[in-house]
């Protein structure tokens, strides 16, 4: 009964942070940051049926990087991140329950323009203003910086109502990136690599079209 009770929760606030915006999760969890918990024990309990974690494959790639890289993880949940490599890496959140966190609304985060080497969106982009979050990490990148981006692969599913990969991965080019690869080899979820160009936008005065990013609603077990 009481699992039952906290997967509906836990189905209920994940709902709520895919239909807003981040400014009304901020506020949503400032009222009740019990309820943060809540979301985070039905998610760890949704990835344990996972068979690999995007978050590891994340992991697995900085691993091969140079450690000097500065990192900022975006909706880092528990900072596994943060955990797992000795760069430094500022780990977002819209609650901090660990030193390592720092609590803020991603589309306006605490972080120096131009001065990060690898954004990360690991399974975060839920805001219906996910744009801003992007715009964000091209901020604080530093030109030739990386941005990985991993999301749940119904969400880029056109034949169910998904975005077109295509269609969002030219909406990041044309903010300044370069599509460097996508990775569609897991069941589960899509990895997108880009490099940012430079300090302006590839397509002046052109407005960039983000496609809608369908919400990632979990079912009753
Ligand atoms: C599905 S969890 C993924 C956590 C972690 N990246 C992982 O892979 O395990 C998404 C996280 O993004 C955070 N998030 C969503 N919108 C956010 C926003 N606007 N600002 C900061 N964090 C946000 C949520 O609070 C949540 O912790």
């Amino acid at each position: 009964m009481r699992a039952r009770l906290s997967g509906g929760h836990f189905r209920m606030i994940n709902e709520k942070l895919y239909t807003c915006t981040g400014k009304e999760a901020l506020d949503y969890f400032q009222e009740d940051p019990s309820l943060f918990d809540m979301y985070h024990a039905g998610y760890k309990t949704q990835m344990s049926t996972w068979p690999e974690k995007p978050v590891n494959v994340i992991i697995k790639w900085l691993k091969k990087q140079s450690p000097s890289m500065v990192v900022a993880d975006f909706g880092c949940g528990d900072a596994l991140i943060a955990k797992s490599v000795t760069n430094k890496v500022f780990s977002l959140d819209l609650v901090s329950n660990d030193p390592k966190v720092i609590a803020c609304d991603m589309s306006n985060a605490p972080i120096v323009s131009s001065s990060v080497d690898v954004a990360v969106f690991c399974l975060s982009l839920m805001g219906t203003n996910y744009q801003s979050y992007i715009e964000e990490a091209n901020r604080v990148l530093k030109p030739g910086g990386w941005l990985l981006i991993a999301e749940v692969k119904s969400r880029f599913d056109p034949t169910n109502g998904g975005a077109d990969p295509e269609k969002f991965s030219r909406a990041i080019s044309d903010l300044g990136f370069n599509s460097v690869k996508q990775d569609f080899s897991n069941k589960m979820f899509i990895l997108f690599y880009f490099t940012k160009k430079d300090n302006k936008r590839k397509s002046k005065g052109k407005e960039t079209e983000w496609p809608m990013l369908k919400p990632c609603l979990y079912k009753r077990r």
